[in-house]
């Protein structure tokens, strides 16, 4: 193909809502990084340059978003995934070992347009505990969640925490921040980035070569149950559940709405159907609630409809925004259960592991106790019959500091100290 006909098909594939974007990216060519804000403001517009879900507004930082971790921890070292614990209060967390890499799926899902690029960088908190820097890039038209390679360079076992159980509910780490930049664009027909990727979402072509080589047979259960996850991802398909027949619902109604706009334009049909809409258990979807609300003041506020038939169309419009992202979201947090079923989970409460560890964290005076308990049992066996009681008293006496030390730290001590 000679230069003027590639020309001519990259000008065709530029539709008009995507030269819209540009002109609306171009505009703001003051804005070199996204700050917090803008991606609050993003998420409340349903931006379709940026999309990310869940979202949580106290991610969105001063200069990005902090992103999280699901329970999908892989350890190179080990070739498995981590055992995931999980506190009395709550709390998850992964114990990574010295000179160990990671591979961690983040919660979030990212969808970029092809005016935006991204990047991603270590938290202060975790380079400062002893975990190697992340510095990697987000290209422009990614879609999916992302895989984060983390390390630990040091000669301890480090804990990284996934969430944390507080008041408010549970409240995910930020493991990751993630800076937007909208691309420059200089000529809007030609020069855009164009949005096709090699890279799957999940980075599944990463994880599967995971589980291509051949299985070892010591841990062989381990491997298959690894191999059944990746492979569930791949191939996940949305359950239909309650939350998603209750969006089915709010479209369905939606979409009489827009076509009696479309067809009689009756503003009496219009308001009964939005009382339909108003009718339905919202439950956690609030925005959409919200969304539903703000169209039906407009409608209410509306004498002729031929002249406020755009602004109606554009409050209907951001409905559908809102109920492609909530539906997105319910598919994202299906996956995240996905993993926590398969995923193993030992409970840090566990009395014999806390003994354990007690144990190995002491040794120096189980060292001295031990021998305090050999000299004793060699002064008995010497002489035995002589005096049986006041040599089992010493024996009782000995050891008795140590479990008492223990028993006042199970119960003294927070789940942070251990
Ligand atoms: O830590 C990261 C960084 C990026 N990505 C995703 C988003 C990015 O757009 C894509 C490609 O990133 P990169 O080009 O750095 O990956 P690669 O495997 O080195 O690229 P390629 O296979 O294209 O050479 O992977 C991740 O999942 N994790």
């Amino acid at each position: 193909m000679n230069l003027k006909k590639k020309k001519e098909v990259n000008k065709t594939k530029v539709s008009k809502q995507e030269r819209s974007h540009r002109l609306k990216w171009k505009k703001k060519e003051g804005v070199f990084q996204l700050t917090g804000t803008n991606i609050r403001n993003m998420r409340t517009e349903l931006d379709s340059n940026f999309m990310i879900a869940p979202y949580q507004k106290e991610n969105a930082t001063g200069c990005g978003y902090n992103l999280t971790a699901t329970e999908f921890i892989y350890s190179i070292t080990k070739r498995r995934l981590l055992t995931i614990h999980k506190s009395k209060q709550g709390d998850t967390y992964v114990k990574i070992y010295p000179n160990d890499t990671v591979l961690i799926l983040t919660r979030e899902y990212i969808k970029l347009s092809g005016n935006m690029a991204g990047a991603f960088y270590s938290r202060v908190q975790m380079v400062s505990s002893g975990f190697g820097h992340i510095s990697t890039t987000l290209d422009p038209g990614w879609r999916g969640m992302l895989l984060f390679s983390i390390n630990n360079p040091t000669k301890r076992k480090l804990r990284l925490n996934i969430s944390r159980s507080t008041d408010r509910g549970v409240v995910f780490k930020g493991i990751a921040t993630m800076v937007l930049t909208p691309v420059r664009i200089e000529d809007e027909e030609t020069k855009g980035v164009d949005p096709s990727l090699d890279n799957p979402a999940m980075r599944l072509d990463v994880l599967k070569k995971l589980v291509s080589e051949p299985k070892r047979f010591w841990a062989d259960r381990q491997y298959q149950n690894l191999k059944k996850l990746i492979y569930d991802l791949e191939h996940f398909e949305t359950i239909e559940n309650s939350k998603m027949k209750r969006l089915t619902d709010i479209k369905a109604h939606l979409t009489n709405i827009e076509m009696e706009i479309a067809s009689y334009k009756s503003i009496e049909d219009i308001q009964a159907y939005l009382v339909e809409l108003k009718r339905i258990d919202y439950g956690a979807f609030e925005e959409v609630q919200c969304k539903v609300k703000n169209l039906d003041d407009t409608v209410c506020k509306t004498t002729d409809i031929s002249k406020d038939v755009n602004e109606i169309k554009n409050k209907i419009e951001s409905i559908y925004r809102e109920y492609d992202y909530q539906l997105l979201c319910e598919k994202i947090n299906q996956i995240h259960l996905l993993i926590q079923q398969q995923v193993p989970h030992v409970w840090g409460y566990h009395k014999m592991r806390r003994l354990l560890g007690f144990l190995l964290k002491h040794w120096k005076i189980w060292v001295v106790y031990g021998m305090a308990i050999i000299i004793v049992a060699y002064t008995y066996n010497s002489n035995i019959g002589s005096n049986d009681m006041n040599i089992f008293i010493s024996v009782v006496a000995a050891i008795m500091p140590p479990f008492i030390t223990y028993f006042l730290e199970i119960f003294g001590a927070t789940n942070e100290d251990l």
